[in-house]
């Protein structure tokens, strides 16, 4: 996969060159590109905002440095076209089913801004011919969108074949699907089996696989009905089984 980031900001990507992504990145499964949007600002101070039409707060993001650079991006492969995706407050949730979406994707190109954001033209403009995402990574306001690029790159990273060891398949992860889709990871343990009195759950020393699974099972559903109720709530009645009910 080839992700490209236009940003007034790059050096906030750094954390892309550890960990899970930064191992990704030297094993060829992930190829990022950065990109200054202040390289197509032409003017002597590299200008890239200006005052909001209509007034209000802030400044807006001008569109003539965004267009050309996304258009320098796009001249990278042009038998090929990215998916855009637009960090925004005002966006549709980041979810892991999006992530699994993306994940999919040859191509992404996240274009995160800052002030009040970005020229509504610019995202017409591409619009028109490929499919540009505004995508808000949760119910909080930043100060711009670098942090939910490096939110967004780890989650569609690490489901990318080859990045997470098959011992930590993200196919038991929380939200994503199969028995344990929507319900929340109950509390995990490892030696000593007992540190400062608190002893690990005999079942889970028991060995006997089937009563681990079912007590991990009630655990997770504890916690997500203690922390996401609502998770709960959209669980389908299906997947619950006589004992779930009892809980
Ligand atoms: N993903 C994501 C995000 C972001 C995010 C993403 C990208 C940018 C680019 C700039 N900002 C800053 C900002 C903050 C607030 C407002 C709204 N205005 C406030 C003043 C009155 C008018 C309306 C606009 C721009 C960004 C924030 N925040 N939260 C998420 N989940």
């Amino acid at each position: 996969m080839r992700v490209d980031v236009i940003s007034i900001f790059p050096e906030y990507f750094a954390p892309l060159d550890v960990s899970l992504i930064g191992k990704a990145r030297e094993r060829g499964i992930l190829d990022i590109h950065l990109h200054q949007l202040r390289d197509w600002a032409h003017d002597v101070h590299r200008t890239v905002d200006d005052t909001p039409y209509g007034g209000g707060p802030g400044m807006v993001m001008k569109p003539e440095p965004w267009g050309e650079a996304i258009d320098t991006v796009l001249a990278a492969d042009p038998a090929a076209q990215p998916r855009i995706i637009v960090p925004t407050p005002s966006g549709v949730p980041f979810t892991q089913k999006l992530a699994m979406e993306y994940a999919a994707e040859p191509w992404l190109l996240f274009t995160p801004a800052r002030y009040e954001g970005i020229d509504s033209r610019v995202m017409a403009e591409y619009g028109s011919r490929m499919r540009v995402d505004e995508v808000s990574v949760g119910d909080y306001v930043l100060a711009g969108g670098e942090v939910a690029v490096l939110v967004m790159v780890e989650a569609v990273g690490r489901l990318l074949p080859g990045v997470l060891g098959n011992a930590n398949s993200a196919v038991d992860d929380s939200f994503a699907p199969g028995a344990m889709e929507n319900l929340l990871e109950g509390p995990v343990y490892t030696k000593p089996p007992e540190w400062r009195g608190h002893e690990v759950p005999e079942i889970l020393l028991s060995g006997h696989h089937g009563k681990i699974a079912r007590w991990r099972r009630d655990e997770a559903l504890r916690r997500t009905a203690r922390n996401r109720l609502e998770l709960l709530a959209a669980l389908d009645p299906e997947t619950l089984d006589k004992h779930d009910r009892k809980l």
